[in-house]
């Protein structure tokens, strides 16, 4: 039995209670369940006690000498940052491309000229395991250090057997030995590669034949995502490799409506996607769909500013009933951070967004984005004790006071695993 932590008299501890069934949606978005001088009591890794701090010191008098006491006077708690949407799995990095971008050239010319993707795909092959267990470890610490206790994380950087597994392995490893917790996609479908080009059918019946079944079988992804884009997959080749998943237990994601219109919106809920990424140019009618079939929509707005693009319509997607989440996106091409807190400034500033529905989307919306709505993304008993300390009064200034890392302290399992922003 490992020791009770006692977070005591946070200034501001947002809860975000009773939504572990389904994504908060318009105004319960705005609605964070906030308790002033808040208090959380924390045994065995689970929350056994959340409310003001006069009630709870009532009720644990007669054990606070044995707990581990954090005074959160004038801080901000909130329930453990979740990012939804990563390809932290993979090898090396294109600030060559970064530079290239400035001077012009666009994602997809790199792309298609056989870089972008297909760089990292080539690095990723050639990285030993270890190496690229190693590299992925590092960006976790970096999460951590932001207040991130769950990350989601793609392959896709392999597109041929042998280097999917390695990624996929990678990410097995990464999840028992690193405290935040790996929640992992296959993304075969992430490009077509080289050899492929002139026939991507074959390339899709592969995926769909042979490495989507061995996955499955293997039980090393949930999610099973496809980059539905023009000149990458089709809404066709995407409907069937995501059917394909689904008939293989594998829950479809989407990369969706990135950079050109593609109806990606609108057969992330056809298929009954958990939840459909990106959406910059996504129509009307496709989020319509979407909010009719609680397709979550998690929003990037990091890879927007990196792009130079115009952000996803983040203020009309709740508006219309989208149940939105935010990520980092994080990956070696089109958004290369770990700050899930810079991030979600960008969704107030770049979207449209109110501070409290940036939080929301960055905590239980995120939560259930990835299935994990009961389990994670609130401050509620019986939930994981997964729960991030700002140095910061107040939620506002978290999004306010940008690009600063306020990450003070994180409890992760119920353990104290960031002390005064240093990994303990
Ligand atoms: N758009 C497709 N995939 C990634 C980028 C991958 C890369 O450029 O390496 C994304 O979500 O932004
Ligand atoms: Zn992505």
């Amino acid at each position: 039995m490992s020791k009770a932590v006692f977070i005591r008299n946070a200034a501001q501890l947002v809860t975000l209670q009773g939504s572990s069934d389904a994504p908060r949606v318009k105004g319960e978005m705005s609605e964070l369940g906030i308790i002033e001088n808040g208090s959380v009591w924390i045994e065995d890794g689970v929350i056994q006690a959340v409310g003001p701090d006069t009630e709870l010191a009532e009720k644990y008098e007669g054990r606070l000498s044995e707990a581990e006491v954090i005074d959160a006077a004038g801080k901000l708690v909130t329930p453990g940052l979740v990012d939804p949407h990563t390809h932290i799995v993979h090898a090396g990095s294109r600030e060559n491309e970064f530079n290239m971008r400035l001077q012009g050239a666009t994602y997809m010319d790199i792309m298609n000229a056989g870089g972008g993707i297909h760089a990292t795909t080539r690095a990723t092959k050639a990285a030993p395991h270890e190496e690229l267990y190693k590299q992925s470890y590092n960006r976790l610490n970096q999460f951590l250090r932001h207040g991130v206790t769950t990350v989601e994380a793609k392959s896709g950087y392999g597109m041929d057997w042998e280097t999917e597994l390695k990624q996929l392995e990678v990410a097995k490893q990464l999840n028992e030995s690193h405290v935040i917790d790996i929640v992992s996609t296959f993304m075969g479908a992430h490009a077509v590669p080289k050899e492929y080009k002139e026939r991507p059918d074959e390339f899709v019946h592969l995926l769909v034949e042979e490495m989507i079944p061995k996955v499955a079988e293997l039980g090393l992804a949930e999610f099973n995502d496809v980059f539905c884009e023009k000149g990458v997959f089709t809404p066709e080749q995407s409907r069937v490799i995501l059917e394909a998943g689904k008939r293989h237990g594998l829950i479809p994601k989407i990369h969706a409506d990135e950079i050109e219109p593609y109806e990606g919106a609108e057969l992330a809920a056809e298929v009954g996607a958990i939840s459909a990424d990106h959406l910059l140019k996504a129509s009307e009618k496709g989020m319509k769909a979407m909010a009719e079939k609680g397709v979550v929509g998690v929003l990037l707005p990091g890879t927007a500013y990196f792009l130079m693009a115009e952000s996803a319509n983040g203020r009309k997607m709740i508006d219309l009933g989208v149940p939105v989440a935010l990520s980092t996106d994080c990956n070696p091409g089109s958004s290369p951070t770990v700050s899930l807190p810079f991030i979600m400034s960008l969704g107030c500033l770049k979207m449209g967004m109110t501070p409290a529905e940036v939080i929301t989307a960055a905590t239980i919306n995120a939560a259930h984005a990835i299935n994990r709505g009961r389990e994670i993304g609130s401050l509620e008993v019986g939930k994981k004790a997964d729960v991030t300390i700002f140095n910061i009064e107040n939620y506002m200034k978290l999004q306010y006071s940008y690009g600063v890392n306020h990450t003070d302290t994180v409890v992760k399992n119920g353990q104290v695993v960031l002390r005064g922003g240093q990994l303990v």
